[in-house]
């Protein structure tokens, strides 16, 4: 107003009129206040003008530095993006700046002189509100004042804007924290309260988050345990061509077992629930994983609900799949310990013997199934006399070929053996066991076999239960077992380690004898109450059930063996599934040692009067092996029978082996307990400080080898064409244990007895 009075000229001129008038003689003076007003008046505009720059160029930074550094502030940041002043003039100017090469220490240091000017203004609130609201024209001037004034003082503007700006958000910022600081003092119940439901919400999220990934860890197990399975049990396929199991050379009835069908046709459908009619490891893996993902889904609907109901199902789930990798990482680990037990013996020559038996059984597949297992325990095997494998007699055929084949051909018989060495000895397959533990129904569920043992009183209805019902895989038929004898052949140091194993029940007594003297050879015929002593107290058959029939049941007489006509047709007629176990000791020895055993009776006096002749060979006729032999192997299958030496399984060397081989017959982990045979019912327990030394004539003694000799090349010739062993190194062992008393001899024919 004032700057537009004075300069406007007509204004002047009125007012030179009126200051004239009111004082002449003043015309000097007042030409000299003119002037010094129109400096003044061009001072303003030049000043007035400044500052609309400054307002402009300030409005135009600071909605920038807004939108990049304050998005709370959004009626300033509306307001930056409505106005066109930033862009390309607020660009342009700070390129251009640039150009120059000015610091931002210089420009500040320029701007400290008049940012006076400017203090106290706003520029969030001031700049962008002034440039809303000014016109397009206005920022047309400010872009052509700008482009004509110096670039340092549009550049000093907006510096200074910035830092205006930059106090302004610190002071925000204070303003922020201190809010904080009064709402927390206020409401710092509802703080934690919220804390402890967020940290509650966290930790459902975790546990939901846990479950799901235990459950997919469990479906992954689970699905890795089915997979091992599956190539364990391809591996036992394997095994099966290869061994040709028992089952499959028995008569037609017989040839598939319930355990042998698979488990979808051991148990009618309509007798499982769904979930129970195909086991999780029988399904394949894609089933499994699908299963175990919507029961993942299942189990995160439900956490919401019940949350604590998560982590047991997804750790129950975890831990059978934990425990079914552990179970076939244990039958795994099992065969390999098989086979790292029969490689470290190898030195040994009745493990050597048990290789080739190894191989031969590859060999003769569809001919002699157990021939090797039976001659591993017999250590009968002559090396020489080995018929070649395959495997071995095609390296040599391709030596004539050329290196290149012989060298395939001796992978391929390597590849061979070693399969054979890491394959069970016989019998025992860890998949079926590790199915049983894997199958976790199996321990909460009762087998149709289970459920119709329960019921039985009698030996009938166990001998139907056993024909007719289904069993689960790893369910033992009850009884599982017979040790037939015979006497004085370490029945009672095989039984000690028999009944240490995890997987065998340990009947009553040892020598029940039940068939042979309570039931008069007829088991059928017995009378109801003593059939039911037998199945209840001797065999302990709830004993059995409350195993869930997953550890077998045995019973060891050793009167049965030599009982073997009068009994194993009817004993054969009553547990057609049983397997048989007999050892056989060289007969003179066997004879002795039968003496000690009732010295106590008639025999004391063969001992005291150190004048066994008379005893022995009023004894050995009725010790005649071949005959009960022939019976057993009339009513059984020659394949559920395992015939043992004594002179093998006690020799310190070989007894490990020949365990392995029993317990691999009856198809039980062969290495438990420890493969160490005990030596219980010793003679030396029995006569105390006398156990041997016993005279005999050189010719008495022959005459006693005359009198068994028959009977033993007998039994031999059986071993032989049984395939239970090697029958001339059978009868080499005896001849030894004779050999080593006629070496005792004197040349005046006194001989002492030396027992095998
Ligand atoms: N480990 C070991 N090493 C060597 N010898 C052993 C071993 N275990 C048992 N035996 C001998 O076997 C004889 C006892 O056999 P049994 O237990 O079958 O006798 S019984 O029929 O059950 O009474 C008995 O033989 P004698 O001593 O000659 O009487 C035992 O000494």
């Amino acid at each position: 107003m004032l700057s537009t009075s004075l300069v406007d000229p007509r204004h002047r001129r009125r007012a030179a009129a009126v200051w004239n008038a009111a004082e002449p003689g003043r015309e000097p003076r007042r030409a000299r206040v003119n002037s010094q007003m129109l400096v003044l008046v061009l001072a303003g505009c030049v000043l007035l003008s400044m500052i609309s720059l400054n307002t402009t160029s300030g409005a135009a930074r600071a909605g920038r530095m807004l939108k990049q550094t304050s998005p709370m502030n959004q009626a300033a940041e509306l307001a930056f993006e409505r106005s066109p002043v930033p862009g390309a003039v607020v660009g342009t100017k700070r390129h251009r700046k640039l150009e120059h090469g000015s610091t931002l220490a210089e420009e500040q240091a320029v701007l400290a002189a008049g940012s006076a000017e400017l203090d106290g203004l706003d520029p969030a609130a001031a700049g962008a509100a002034g440039a809303a609201e000014d016109g397009q024209g206005e920022d047309d001037d400010v872009e052509h004042a700008g482009t004509e004034a110096a670039p340092l003082d549009e550049t000093d503007a907006e510096d200074l804007a910035e830092m205006q700006l930059e106090d302004a958000l610190v002071k925000q910022d204070e303003e922020e924290r201190a809010a904080e600081a009064r709402w927390e003092a206020a409401g710092g119940a509802d703080g934690d309260a919220d804390s402890d439901l967020e940290s509650a919400a966290n930790s459902r999220v975790a546990a939901v988050a846990a479950a799901q990934g235990a459950a997919v860890q469990a479906a992954l197990q689970v699905a890795a345990a089915a997979v091992e399975q599956q190539a364990a049990t391809e591996q036992v396929a394997v095994a099966g061509e290869e061994l040709q199991p028992a089952e499959q050379q028995q008569p037609a009835e017989q040839q598939q077992p319930p355990e042998q069908l698979p488990a979808e046709q051991q148990q009618p459908a309509e007798q499982q629930p769904a979930e129970q009619q195909q086991p999780a490891e029988q399904l394949p893996a894609e089933q499994q994983q699908q299963a175990a993902a919507e029961q993942v889904a299942a189990e995160v609907k439900e956490a919401d609900a019940q949350e604590a109901s998560v982590q047991p199902d997804a750790a129950a789930a975890e831990a059978a799949a934990v425990e079914a990798a552990a179970a076939a990482a244990a039958a795994a680990a099992a065969a390999e310990a098989a086979a790292a037990a029969a490689a470290a013996e190898q030195p040994n020559v009745v493990d050597a013997e048990q290789q080739q038996q190894q191989q031969q059984q590859l060999q003769q597949q569809q001919q002699q199934q157990q021939e090797a297992a039976a001659a591993q325990v017999s250590g009968d095997h002559a090396v020489a006399e080995q018929p070649q494998p395959q495997e071995q007699q095609q390296p040599a055929a391709a030596a004539a070929e050329g290196p290149a084949a012989q060298a395939a051909a001796a992978a391929a018989a390597a590849a061979q053996q070693a399969r054979a060495q890491a394959q069970p000895v016989s019998g025992f397959e860890p998949v079926d066991n590790a199915t049983a533990v894997v199958d976790g129904q199996l321990r909460r569920r009762k087998s149709p076999y289970h459920r119709a043992l329960q019921k039985c009183e009698t030996l009938e209805c166990v001998r139907d239960a056993g024909l007719t019902q289904k069993r689960y895989p790893g369910q033992f038929r009850f009884p599982h077992f017979f040790m037939l004898g015979w006497q004085k052949s370490a029945t009672t140091s095989l039984f000690h380690h028999l009944v240490l194993h995890p997987s065998l029940l340990c009947p009553q007594e040892k020598e029940p004898e039940f068939f042979t003297d309570e039931c008069g050879f007829d088991p059928l015929s017995c009378p109801p109450h003593k059939q039911k002593e037998y199945i209840q107290d001797i065999l302990h058959i709830n004993r059995a059930l409350r195993w869930n029939l997953q550890r077998a049941m045995f019973e060891g007489s050793t009167h049965y063996a030599r009982e073997g006509p009068r009994l194993a047709k009817g004993l054969h007629e009553l547990f057609p599934w049983a397997k048989l176990i007999a050892s056989m000791r060289e007969p003179i020895s066997r004879s002795i040692s039968m003496l000690a055993h009732n010295v106590d009776k008639r025999s004391a006096g063969c001992l005291a009067k150190h004048d066994l002749f008379p005893c022995l060979e009023r004894d050995l006729p009725a010790l005649n092996y071949t005959t009960p032999l022939e019976a057993w192997l009339e009513s059984y299958p020659r394949e559920q029978l395992l015939l043992l030496q004594y002179e093998n399984i006690t020799h310190p060397d070989r007894a490990a082996g020949s365990l392995r081989v029993v317990k691999s017959f009856l198809e039980i982990d062969p290495e438990l307990p420890a493969n160490d045979l005990p030596h219980s019912n010793s003679r030396a327990e029995r006569l105390g400080q006398q156990p041997e030394g016993w005279p005999i004539r050189r010719e008495q003694y022959e005459r006693l080898v005359d009198m068994v000799r028959p009977d033993a090349e007998s039994v031999a010739r059986i071993v032989g064409e049984q395939g239970f062993g090697d029958g001339k190194r059978w009868m080499a062992k005896w001849e030894k244990a004779w050999q080593a008393t006629l070496n005792s001899c004197t040349l005046d024919g006194d001989c002492v007895v030396v027992l095998s």
